[in-house]
């Protein structure tokens, strides 16, 4: 279970993360929605310690992320290419990965065969390195390496950028089946309520650091009260 208590980070006059409480269940995929500078990467970064926050706290499975590091035992996420090491090959960097988790290098390429459909032979085997692959292609190495070690907490900040539309796709039923098979929490940030829709079981709207709706989906109606929301904006 994550939960976010009196949450807090401003930059000058910016309110850009206010959030009194928020629990996120395990086993949830929650869809985080708002427009652009609402606060949804401010909010990831302070969820994985990665920005100081004002005040409050991130509690992840009872551990304050800003003061264990225990937390990262079980939480794979990724948030943008600063996660990437841009001289290494693909290979290398899911070996270097994998190494942190205590994979052999045949396990490793074990379970990076599982995502052979996601990557469409242009990632394996290229002979190029990280710096050299297209956008959604690095995009794509990111994600594989967050799902690695099958981590129970999955942070995405807006996976499907970059993804031609097949790509788009298979991530969709990837992260479905993901859930489905380890009862993983997983949180993506998206600016495409249809993808966000297709996989969240809730979905939450940010506004000027604000979660100002709450919308369950696990029956897949969201979409209205979504589309009317943005609509009215
Ligand atoms: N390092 C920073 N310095 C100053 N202001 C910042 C900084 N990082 C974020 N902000 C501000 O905080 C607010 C939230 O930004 P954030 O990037 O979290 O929004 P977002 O919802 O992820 O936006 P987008 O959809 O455009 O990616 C914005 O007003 C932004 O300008």
């Amino acid at each position: 279970m994550i939960l976010i208590h009196d949450l807090k980070k401003t930059y000058g006059s910016k309110v850009a993360v206010d959030i009194p409480e928020y629990t996120i269940a395990e086993g949830e995929i929650l869809g985080l929605v708002g427009n652009n500078g609402a606060g949804k990467t401010t909010l990831f970064r302070l969820m994985l310690d990665l920005l100081k926050a004002d005040s409050g706290n991130v509690t992840i499975n009872d551990i304050d992320v800003s003061r264990s590091e225990s937390w990262k035992n079980f939480t794979g996420a990724y948030l943008d290419e600063s996660f990437l090491i841009d001289y290494l090959t693909p290979e290398e960097y899911f070996c270097f990965v994998g190494k942190m988790c205590g994979f052999t290098k045949a396990e490793t390429e074990e379970r990076i065969e599982a995502y052979s459909r996601f990557m469409a032979d242009e990632i394996i085997g290229q002979k190029k390195y990280i710096r050299n692959l297209s956008a959604g292609n690095r995009q794509k190495v990111g994600i594989i390496s967050a799902l690695l070690s099958r981590p129970a907490v999955v942070i995405l900040d807006e996976p499907f950028n970059f993804l031609d539309p097949s790509s788009q796709s298979s991530l969709k039923h990837l992260l479905r089946e993901y859930n489905r098979e380890t009862c993983a929490t997983i949180l993506v940030s998206s600016h495409n309520l249809t993808h966000t829709t297709d996989i969240s079981t809730r979905i939450a709207v940010l506004e000027h650091g604000v979660i100002i709706r709450d919308i369950d989906n696990t029956e897949g109606t969201a979409s209205e009260e979504l589309e009317e929301y943005f609509r009215r904006e």
